[in-house]
């Protein structure tokens, strides 16, 4: 039985039934038959087993009606922590992957980012990705809106109210060539971070943060780059930026920055590499610069929907993990076109096997490993590895209910199946209609409460 401290507040509710999770050892822990007690602050107060329900009542003081069975197909599992999407992308979701990164963003992506002066045009999009990322089972979102601080507001406001646990960034550009009404100058993007900041925080959401959002190398002058690094070190922040995706990007970092030595140390000059920072993709980083992640603390956002979808690259996860940099899982909306966790899951194990294809000796990762990477492994990426990732008494209950034979569900089963298979089986074939309760800090966040 691990408890928590005796000062234990009052437990609010109790699952009883199969949990799987990960811890830093292992990929896939199952515990079967186990009791998990949730307190009225939304944290995990103990995790038993099943036969202790007695004491553990006597202890914890409640009642056998605060009990919750699972039923012999259902699991409970933590929330799925999507490290990087935007969610200014999302109408266009699916579609325009006819471009490579550099296109892309002038063809079809800043047009539209630049459409969210308009705050009903933001709120509408807004509302949708929260409610799409919360109903897939993205319990934490790391974030990036646009370059309007009201609308990057409106974006915290809407995901505080829906409940979701999120990381939002002001995005901050001040060279476009190619859509030029798209872009700030340098004393505007930083002192609009600033009120971003200091407006975000004093409203004081529980679960939402800023994060200092540099959009990445070609779009910002070393100056404000220095700045936001600056930024970030005086007010402990997060930060979030995208770094080699793609060759073209490597090769223009190259020519607008020529005294770096590499495209990390453009960042790592404005001290933008910290133990607080992702970077999403990296799937062209030297085993240098790997090393330089490692040594900052900087985590990387793997994309893998995207890096197919625009033709970037393919990240070797496992020379990542063997690095020991820390790593999550994005969607990356819109570069790729699933919102879905589950797709980022299935999306990083077809790379790894495509690395397999080319290479026999490489050693291809398992869904538990993937698993993990979409759960433990994003929170350590986002630093919030504290407070949420997997069940351990005393972080915060974020967790999926899973009903592998949901009615009118997407998956077959002839016959009961043992639990790593049921999350095998939800990992490749599942989607939100096994998804049958979706849990932030103890709160129940879907299905969504009437308004
Ligand atoms: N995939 C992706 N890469 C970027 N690099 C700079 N901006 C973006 C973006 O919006 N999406
Ligand atoms: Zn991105």
């Amino acid at each position: 039985m691990e408890t928590p401290d005796k000062s234990s507040t009052a437990i609010a509710f109790v699952y009883r039934g199969t949990l799987v999770h990960s811890t830093p050892k292992e990929a896939l822990q199952i515990l079967e038959d186990a009791l998990l007690g949730v307190d009225s602050e939304g944290k995990i107060a103990f995790i038993g087993e099943g036969n202790e329900s007695q004491k553990l009542s006597e202890v914890f003081r409640f009642s056998p009606s605060a009990v919750t069975q699972l039923d012999q197909h259902e699991f409970l599992m933590p929330g799925m922590i999507d490290t990087h999407i935007h969610a200014s992308q999302y109408s266009y979701a699916g579609t325009a992957l006819d471009m490579p990164l550099l296109q892309w963003l002038n063809n079809y992506t800043f047009p539209v980012e630049s459409q969210f002066k308009d705050l009903e045009f933001a709120n509408k999009v807004y509302t949708q990705v929260v409610k799409r990322t919360l109903r897939n089972g993205t319990t934490t979102a790391c974030y990036f809106a646009t370059i309007h601080t009201d609308a990057a507001l409106l974006l915290g406001q809407i995901t505080n109210d829906f409940g979701q646990r999120a990381l939002v960034g002001k995005v901050c550009m001040d060279r476009n060539d190619a859509v030029q009404h798209y872009r700030e100058t340098s004393q505007e993007s930083q002192d609009e971070t600033n009120r971003f900041i200091k407006e975000l925080l004093n409203r004081k959401y529980p679960l939402v943060k800023p994060v200092v959002t540099p959009r990445f190398a070609p779009s910002c002058t070393e100056a404000l780059l220095a700045q936001l690094g600056a930024t970030a070190k005086n007010n402990n922040l997060h930060i979030q930026s995208h770094i080699s995706e793609n060759l073209e990007e490597i090769k223009l970092v190259k020519e607008l920055f020529p005294k770096s030595e590499s495209y990390s140390d453009v960042y790592h000059k404005c001290n933008l590499l910290t133990d607080k920072t992702v970077m999403a993709h990296g799937c062209h980083l030297s085993d240098k610069e790997l090393a330089l992640f490692r040594e900052t603390g900087a985590a990387l956002s793997h994309c893998p929907n995207s890096n197919f979808s625009l033709c970037s690259g393919l990240l070797n996860v496992r020379n990542v993990l063997n690095h020991k940099v820390k790593l999550g899982l994005g969607t990356d909306v819109a570069g790729g076109y699933s919102s879905s966790m589950l797709d980022a899951v299935r999306r990083t194990l077809d790379g790894s096997k495509v690395l397999t294809i080319q290479d026999r000796e490489h050693k291809t990762l398992t869904f538990e490993e993937v698993f993990r990477l979409a759960t433990l492994g994003g929170s350590q990426a986002l630093s919030l590895d504290e407070q949420t990732g997997n069940f351990q008494v005393g972080k915060d209950f974020d967790a999926l209910r899973v009903n592998v034979a949901a009615p009118g569900g997407p998956i077959d089963l002839i016959k009961y199946e043992e639990p790593q298979i049921r999350l095998e089986k939800f990992l490749n074939l599942g989607d939100d209609r096994n998804i049958v309760e979706v849990f932030v800090a103890g709160r129940k966040v879907v299905p969504f409460r009437e308004a």
